[in-house]
């Protein structure tokens, strides 16, 4: 069995290994109190028979100068010390890391450690091994002697830049001669350390270090791409305005109809398969049907031999990156990374994008190619093609936005499209479209894509998956809870590794098992706001609306390759070459910035000294600081020396740095007019030009002729209609629910009577009240009892007392039975926080009457300006003439205000604020006015925007939310915006 193997040390990789770990624990712990230097930092031995000195002694001197003696060889131990050993061991031995042990000796009377080439016992290393070159001449040393010591080890920063400068040469010379499986062109240009101008970009200290980083950094074109095509939309969009989509028509005399009249929403999720592969396809056509990865790693031996720093630890790595991944971030895919791709001399360079060959072997994007290699000897590397990456992707969005420019783009090689609109138009099969455009994308880019459709952005990404490769599905809402029940909880949005790790820990792993819990549960876990949306996203509900003009929020340089540190100056220099190019990127999208932080990467107290991955950061603490300028800036010298300030304030070591980021954000744009009030300014000015022509004020006309515009006169509060007095009126009118019904369609109907009707069925729709926060959801049913009662009573007396005259009616009432609540769900609620609500109503109420608050509203405005209503009561003087709402302007102002390209939030919310006051004073019909005129002018909106409709709801919202509060029951508006792209968005 294989626990009685192991002896219980099977998850410490067995008994010896166990006994090993525990050595190595003791031989650390003893060492503690001995310890004069660091000299052996890092470097551990292990001792193969007879030697001079002995091992004890050899194991003293480790101790004392905080190297580490291995009992056993280790895979990680740096060196074998031996004197000689029998021909036999030896061939099964690498013998690249057997030295004599002089060379210990050497090392202590020198105070430094001495290359070791010269003590190597057995000197028949292949090309590709590492040959480190430690041979700097004495003079070059000495010219160098007041060079800063890295962490206390003897050898000095010079020598190491010494021997990392011929590291890579050594490696460039490998990479050459390697016999690899590499197809790439032999020169090979993707290695961040190719040499610039001859000479080679070593690390953050080289002047022309950074400008290679970015060539080479895939990252970082990956980033700027989606960032791109982000802007490229806006672009799109702007310059398309209103015009017909010219391609649209011939898409009629190629594809069948949808069948009936398909009314459905249809988003598109399209994604292009396996894209850094497809594209460097493009050039070897001979590769297709393989094994193939992109990679920076030449692949072949060069990635199963790599060199490795002799300073280099990658096992004390290995269990830090895997420690911190599994325990801080509990993020076990990581930690199997490392867990798994870490090996000695196996290449730590990721796959940026494998075949769908490559991964029928378990080969993933973002493994190691090392790790794949073991997988997958015959897989085949490519190089990086960032210019094809970017004609690629132009060509993808091109050609998409022929069709519709309702894209939200999400990266270089994917985006979401709202197809509704244009399906709706043309009558078109949804899946037959989908299908054209992948062939068209494929006959464009020689690339093949996949696409998923749903009816929101979830579902099409979920149908996706099920798509992919090169293939299309349609994931109905019918499908979708049984399709999402099998799906682990990691695929959801917003969903990450601590979530996940929550969740797991409660006995939760699929969308299945989430489904099965109530959302008390849930909201117990994870707080109310996740929650909810899980709880909807698990069952395939998805209310993000797609984004289609997506502003920049920030902009960002960051660099966590070739960090490598030994003065402050060197620093400080590279902190302004990369202040520069942040700088630069501001300046690109033309904004300002009033927000710099500064994210820097520091090597973890217990991190090896080097990197396993050659230059890279290894294990670090990552910490950042942030300064808010007063003013908006994009003057290069502000930001670097705010910059300089933030890194005096960290407080770090320069040797001790491994990343640095700048990120700028609270961006500005030049000639917003910032967080001023928009609404504000246009009252002022219609006011303005309202005193120029005082005849027009008492007889201002409405601005709409559809529109029965009240006159602003100063009805008394009580005079006005009360929406409770509509409630009842309408439930004790000799009405069914079908008169109700029937009314509504008729031109005549009072307002009063569609608003109780509209109410009775928006308020029983299940998926609406579902889709409402949990704590509006319980008011709106608190109240709802009180309204269905008064109609079930009337509903069934009116079938008794009259069913002669209601069979002519036919059909019959439809009564709530779609209502998921109980009998006890129309109980008036009992809890003590609704006595309290009940208690802060009637106070409030009392407040609002007494008071009129005008100092509110002049806080929140200074309307004074504006001229009262010619009209107004003396005895309500002030709020009543100081709400905007209540101005005989006030189309005007908010025709103005929606003109504007999207509503600002301090603007939204000021209206918020007016429409509240206007129910603390009742004033009902204004408010069904303003928002009947508000919707209009949205929908009349030569550009339709989401922005504005989600204003509109959330003021319309916010409206509910108020009324609920104040008098128990809501409004119910006759216009709606019904936009399918955000139309189920919550506020
Ligand atoms: N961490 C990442 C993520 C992505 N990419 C690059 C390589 C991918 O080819 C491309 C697109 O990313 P996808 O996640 O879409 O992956 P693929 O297109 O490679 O595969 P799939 O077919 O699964 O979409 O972006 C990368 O280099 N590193
Ligand atoms: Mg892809």
């Amino acid at each position: 069995m294989a626990h009685d193997e192991d002896n219980g040390f099977a998850e410490w990789g067995g008994y010896f290994e166990a006994k090993k770990s525990k050595l190595e624990e003791q031989f650390a712990a003893a060492s503690d109190p001995f310890r004069k230097s660091n000299l052996f930092a890092g470097i551990s031995i292990f001792v193969n028979g007879l030697t001079n000195p002995s091992a004890d002694e050899l194991k003293r001197i480790m101790m004392v100068h905080g190297g580490t003696y291995h009992h056993y060889e280790r895979p990680h131990t740096t060196f074998i010390i031996a004197s000689n050993l029998p021909d036999v061991k030896v061939r099964n031995m690498d013998t690249s890391k057997i030295i004599a042990a002089q060379w210990v000796v050497d090392c202590v009377q020198k105070e430094r450690v001495l290359d070791y080439k010269p003590y190597l016992l057995y000197t028949n290393q292949k090309t590709t091994q590492p040959r480190l070159n430690f041979g700097k001449s004495k003079k070059e040393k000495e010219a160098n002697s007041s060079t800063v010591t890295i962490c206390e080890q003897v050898a000095t920063t010079t020598q190491l830049e010494g021997q990392l400068g011929s590291i890579l040469k050594e490696l460039q010379q490998a990479a050459l001669t390697a016999t690899s499986n590499d197809v790439s062109k032999p020169a090979d240009n993707t290695s961040i350390n190719a040499t610039v101008n001859g000479n080679a970009a070593r690390t953050a200290v080289d002047p022309a270090f950074l400008s290679e980083f970015y060539k080479k950094s895939r990252l970082h074109h990956i980033a700027t791409l989606g960032a791109g095509f982000k802007q490229y939309v806006c672009e799109l969009r702007q310059a398309h305005g209103n015009k017909p989509f010219g391609k649209r028509a011939e898409l009629k005399s190629l594809l069948p109809d949808s069948l009936g009249n398909d009314t459905a929403r249809y988003v598109m999720h399209i994604d292009m398969d396996c894209f850094f592969v497809s594209v460097g396809l493009r050039n070897h056509p001979e590769l297709r049907g393989l094994p193939i990865a992109v990679t920076h790693s030449k692949g072949g031996s060069s990635a199963t031999d790599v060199p490795v720093h002799p300073q280099a630890n990658r096992q004390v790595e290995l269990e830090l990156f895997a420690q911190r991944f599994e325990q801080h971030q509990h993020d076990n895919i990581r930690a199997d990374k490392v867990r798994t791709g870490f090996e000695e001399k196996m290449s730590l360079s990721e796959i940026a994008s494998c075949s769908y060959e490559a991964r029928a072997k378990g080969i993933r994007n973002g493994m190691f190619v090392g790790q794949a290699l073991k997988l997958c000897p015959e897989l085949k590397t490519i190089p990086y093609d960032f210019e094809g990456y970017r004609e690629v992707a132009f060509a993808l969005y091109d050609t998409v936005a022929q069709y519709t420019l309702n894209i939200e783009a999400v990266s270089c090689d994917e985006m979401f499209v709202e197809l509704t609109d244009m399906l709706q138009e043309l009558q078109l099969d949804v899946m037959a479209f989908v299908g054209h455009l992948r062939q068209e994308v494929r006959g464009k880019t020689g690339c093949p894509c996949s696409a998923g459709v749903g009816s929101n952005k979830l579902l099409a990404r979920m149908a996706t998956k099920v798509a992919k490769p090169d293939g299309q599905h349609l994931l109905t809402t019918n499908d979708a809870a049984e399709y999402m029940a099998a799906t682990t909880l990691d695929a959801l949005p917003g969903v990450g590794h601590g979530m996940t790790y929550k969740l797991n820990q409660a006995g939760l792993r699929t969308c299945g098992d989430l489904q099965k819990i109530a959302i008390e549960q849930l909201e117990t876990l994870l707080g109310k706001k996740s929650a909810q949306t899980i709880y909807q996203n698990c069952r395939g509900i998805d209310l993000r609306p797609l984004v289609y003009e997506q502003q920049r929020k920030s902009v960002s340089a960051e660099v966590n390759y070739g960090i490598r540190f030994t003065k402050a100056e060197e620093c400080e220099t590279f902190l302004r070459q990369l202040s520069a190019e942040v700088h630069s990127r501001l300046l690109e999208i033309k904004r300002k910035t009033k927000h710099i932080t500064l994210k820097i990467m520091v090597r973890a107290a217990e991190a090896p000294v080097e990197t396993s991955k050659f230059m890279g950061h290894g294990v670090c603490d990552n910490q950042s600081k942030s300064v808010v300028l007063k003013q908006s800036t994009d003057d290069v010298n502000t930001i670097t020396s705010q910059v300089l300030i933030l890194m005096r304030q960290c407080e770090v070591p320069p040797n001790e740095l491994r990343g640095i980021g700048i990120q700028l954000s609270k961006l500005d744009e030049p000639g917003e007019e910032k967080k001023e009030n928009v609404i504000k300014k246009m009252f002022v000015k219609m006011s303005e030009k309202q005193r120029e022509k005082p005849t027009l004020l008492s007889t201002a006309a409405p601005a709409e002729p559809s529109t029965k515009m009240p006159a602003p006169e100063n009805p008394k509060a009580k005079s006005r209609p009360n929406v409770l007095d509509m409630l009842k009126n309408a439930s004790n009118k000799k009405s069914t629910v079908l008169e109700a019904k029937s009314q509504i369609e008729t031109k005549t109907e009072t307002p009063t009577t569609k608003a109780t009707t509209s109410m009775f069925h928006s308020q029983f729709d299940p998926e609406i009240l579902a889709q409402l926060p949990e704590d509006i959801r319980r008011e709106v049913l608190a109240h709802k009892e009180e309204y269905l009662r008064s109609e079930v009573g009337h509903a069934k007396r009116k079938s008794s007392d009259n069913s002669a005259s209601s069979a002519k009616r036919a059909p019959p009432p439809i009564l709530p039975i779609c209502s998921p609540l109980n009998a006890s769900d129309f109980l008036p609620s009992t809890s003590r926080a609704a006595l309290v609500k009940q208690q802060e109503r009637v106070q409030r109420k009392s407040y609002a009457h007494a008071n009129n608050t005008p100092q509110i509203v002049l806080d929140c405005g200074g309307w004074n300006e504006l001229e009262a209503p010619s009209k107004s009561a003396p005895d309500c003087v002030s709020a009543e003439s100081n709400n905007l709402l209540l101005q005989s302007n006030y189309k005007d102002a908010l025709a103005s205000w929606v003109e504007t390209e999207e509503p600002l939030t301090t603007d939204v919310k000021l209206i918020e604020f007016q429409i509240c006051e206007l129910i603390e004073m009742n004033h009902f019909d204004q408010i069904y006015e303003v928002m009947k005129y508000f919707c209009r002018l949205i929908k009349s909106k030569r550009r339709e925007s989401c922005l504005w409709h989600i204003a509109y709801n959330r003021i319309e919202n916010k409206i509910q939310h108020r009324m609920l509060e104040t008098l128990g029951y809501g409004l119910s508006f006759r216009e709606a915006i019904n936009c399918a792209n955000c139309s189920a968005y919550p506020q």
